[in-house]
């Protein structure tokens, strides 16, 4: 059943493993493509604007040039050669010349005897311009000969309509073109256009949107009523997306498998780590250091505190703050008690022969303070030889939930047996105040965290004081923990701290150095720097 779950997991996670890089993949890709193309048609419709507004600056500027006749005849040669002049000066302007009811009768090309016939005006533009949309003025240029024209009195000006838009001519599959928004009237167009774009823009500058076969944008010349729109064909984004999912749904294949191997891997590892730490338990793999506990006013070391170790067989080593945990889970935190007292009942005689007045602790986790069965094997320790009571101090660990009711009379046990206790890592994981309350302990041992900010600027710089003073106030020896610099060391011996703990002091090391490190005179000890 458990095979099936884990089988179930694992599949699960593999799935999803690769399935997650792959949706964010193809959704990046249609990100990145719609993004490409929103910046090319944005790109194209600002051109086309730009040359739209620049044609209408160029016709208002022939009608200020043309607008005061030299004599009465408006056809005269001065007036026909000042045209010809202002003609040859405007790029857009292609023709410019005089109205009369409709006809065109003389304009920078000549006179054009009866005139030739423009049309019904199309529309009035906000500006006041006339505007017919399609002239032929029978001059063979233009788009089939004909001219966009714009009238103001009896002035106009013609203009080739292509010339607007006759820009990116490599993708002349893409829609392009102006229109006049009173009117709402094409003035230039190439390609498809769909009149119902023309209201998407509402009072907005600007519009970018899809209509299911175009990407369409649309830009509102901020000096006439015209507006350039862009109409870039689905299969543009198509061809796009394919591009950018041919590199990064490979990518994230690649990913999403390794990513779900290392969770798998992991994962495996987790559910392995029980059937390994018991055979670890069995080849007898686990070392136990010890950590030198000083007076702070002096340096001179009062206690060791045993930690163990795993140098893995195979594989990387493991940190206690992981295994015991995992140990705690699975059940075989007691195996792992029995297995640290073993070996303290053979390492503790030798440190206390060579430092009598010190003493050794031990780590004891929430289950092992719940159960009486860790009262046998205490005695037991203190009947191995030249192991006494005030030898072994018990540290109350919490990885996991401590039951202060359970945990009272066990407590309360050990001490009378003469073991003195500790509430380890106070403030931090399930510890609280009702322990200190509810149990009663020798030591209080200040959790790292809340040492290494002391005098910074930190949140947590202000709880170590707290927890000396409620120390002071049970009565507790109070130990500080991962003391790494002087100015910690000062401020816990200025604020009362008596006992520390830390690399500026020692580091945990195996029994053969420690017990090296203990042959030394005592006056010296506290001298001796931290190993590496
Ligand atoms: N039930 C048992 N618990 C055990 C046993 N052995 C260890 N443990 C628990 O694992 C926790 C992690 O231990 P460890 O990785 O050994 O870390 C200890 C020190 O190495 C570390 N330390 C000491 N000085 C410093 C320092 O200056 N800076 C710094 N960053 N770390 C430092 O602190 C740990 C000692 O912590 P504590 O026990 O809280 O005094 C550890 O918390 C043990 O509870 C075991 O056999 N049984």
């Amino acid at each position: 059943m458990r095979k099936k779950l884990t089988t179930t997991i694992v599949l699960a996670v593999g799935i999803f493993g690769i399935a997650l890089p792959v949706l964010a993949a193809l959704y990046l890709a249609h990100r990145q493509s719609m993004d490409a193309e929103i910046r090319l048609a944005n790109t194209m419709a600002g051109e086309i604007l730009r040359r739209a507004d620049a044609a209408g600056d160029q016709a208002i500027a022939a009608y200020t040039e043309l607008s005061t006749p030299e004599d009465g005849d408006p056809c005269s040669d001065a007036r026909l050669k000042r045209m010809r002049d202002v003609d040859l000066n405007l790029s857009y302007v292609e023709v410019v010349g005089y109205v009369d009811k409709d006809r065109l009768v003389c304009s920078s090309l000549g006179r054009h005897g009866e005139g030739i016939p423009l049309g019904p005006v199309e529309f009035v533009s906000s500006r006041g311009a006339s505007v017919r949309t399609s002239v032929d003025l029978g001059l063979g240029t233009g788009e089939d000969g004909r001219f966009l024209i714009l009238q103001k009195g009896s002035l106009a000006a013609a203009l080739h309509p292509e010339m607007l838009i006759d820009t990116f001519q490599d993708r002349k599959d893409i829609a392009v073109g102006i229109f006049g928004r009173t009117g709402r009237m094409r003035l230039s167009s190439r390609g498809e256009f769909e009149t119902k774009w023309m209201s998407r823009l509402g009072g907005a500058t600007s519009a970018n949107f899809f209509d299911g076969r175009h990407l369409v944008t649309l830009l509102r010349s901020s000096h006439y009523d015209t507006v350039a729109y862009v109409a870039v064909p689905a299969d543009y984004l198509r061809s796009r997306l394919y591009g950018f999912f041919s590199v990064l749904v490979p990518i994230a294949l690649v990913l999403g498998a390794l990513l779900s191997f290392g969770i798998v891997r992991l994962a495996r590892q987790r559910a392995s780590l029980p059937a390994e730490l018991k055979a670890a338990l069995r080849r007898g793999e686990f070392e136990m250091y010890y950590q030198p506990i000083v007076e702070l006013a002096t340096r001179r070391i009062v206690g060791f505190e045993a930690l163990m170790r795993w140098p893995r067989r195979d594989g990387p080593r493991l940190r206690p703050d992981l295994f015991i945990p995992a140990a705690e889970d699975c059940g075989l935190i007691t195996q792992f008690t029995d297995y640290m007292l073993k070996r303290i009942a053979v390492d503790a005689p030798r440190l206390i022969e060579r430092r009598p007045h010190c003493y050794v602790s031990v780590n004891l986790g929430s289950s092992d303070l719940h159960s009486e069965a860790i009262l046998d094997q205490l005695r037991k320790l203190l009947a191995t030889r030249g192991i006494r009571p005030q030898c072994i101090v018990v540290e109350a660990t919490e990885h996991s939930f401590l039951d202060p009711l359970l945990a009272r009379p066990i407590v309360a046990e050990i001490r009378a047996l003469g073991i003195r206790v500790a509430i380890d890592d106070f403030g931090t994981g399930f510890s609280s105040l009702s322990h200190l309350t509810t149990l009663q302990t020798d030591f209080l041992k200040i959790d790292k965290v809340f040492v290494e900010t002391v005098g910074t600027d930190s949140a947590t710089s202000q709880v170590a004081p707290h927890i000396i003073r409620i120390a002071e106030t049970l009565g507790l020896k109070v130990i500080g923990e991962g003391v790494e610099n002087e100015a910690q060391a000062a401020f816990l011996r200025a604020h009362g701290v008596e006992f520390a703990q830390g690399w500026l002091f020692y580091q945990a090391m195996p029994i053969d150095e420690i017990l090296k490190l203990a042959e030394r005179p005592l006056d010296l000890a506290g001298a001796t720097p931290a190993p590496a």
